[in-house]
């Protein structure tokens, strides 16, 4: 039953929160995942999501892409804010300068994004519209300032209405606007860590596919 739980399919419902059950049995059904291409796909700013990337990459392997844009955003944060809100009001997609190749050949693809304006950031925005996820597994992460994931998952399951979205992970981690850019090392690295392996445990990676 647990592992029926863990299962639900988010495709197209509503929010996908991270909880923590007991861990217990994963699902047999992705046990074996030897045969199964990974793409980890991320966008970050000050690498803490990156950080995370990096962690889930060194427990299931695959390709590591860090998505870049044609013209990335300013240094300066205020300005970096702002120019999001406006991106985000008026739905402009920010072109990106990372090409994927061969995205067909990926089953299962970890989405991994911070909130920006409590809402997915347009270049992973960018990324979903311009790739299609159709028929993959999509796992979702985030790190945040604290408020949370927003709507990012949310708008993830809206994106890949045809993905099989599976429950996602979300940490707090830099809060750039007060001047603590990266945090995921040391007790923190150790947390993410531990955090991550549990679920990805009740998602049935096992270490070294
Ligand atoms: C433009 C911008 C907007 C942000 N908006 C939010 C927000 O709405 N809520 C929040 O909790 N954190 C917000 N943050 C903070 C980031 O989500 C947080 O620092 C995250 O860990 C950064 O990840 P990164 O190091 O991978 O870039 C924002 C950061 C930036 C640069």
């Amino acid at each position: 039953m647990l592992s029926s739980l863990l299962f639900a399919i988010m495709s197209c419902s509503g929010a996908v929160e991270t909880t923590w059950r007991d861990s217990d049995t994963p699902n047999t059904a992705t046990d074996s995942l030897k045969d199964q291409e990974i793409l980890i796909v991320y966008h970050s700013r000050t690498k803490n999501t990156q950080a995370v990337a990096e962690i889930i990459h060194r427990q299931v392997g695959g390709d590591l892409v860090g998505l870049e844009l044609e013209k990335p955003y300013p240094a300066h944060y205020q300005t970096t804010v702002d120019q999001v809100a406006e991106e985000n009001r008026t739905g402009y997609l920010p072109p990106l300068k990372t090409k994927i190749d061969s995205m067909e050949k990926y089953d299962i693809v970890f989405v991994g994004f911070p909130t920006w304006g409590m809402q997915l950031p347009p270049p992973m925005k960018s990324f979903l519209k311009q790739y299609d996820l159709e028929g993959k597994t999509v796992i979702p992460f985030n790190t945040n300032a604290g408020y949370g994931v927003g709507s990012g998952f949310e708008t993830i399951n809206q994106l890949c209405s045809k993905s099989k979205i599976l429950e996602g992970y979300t940490t707090k981690a830099g809060i750039e606007r007060d001047g603590i850019h990266f945090v995921i090392s040391g007790e923190k690295e150790e947390q993410v860590t531990a955090q991550v392996d549990e679920l990805l445990a009740k998602l049935g990676f096992n270490k070294q596919q």
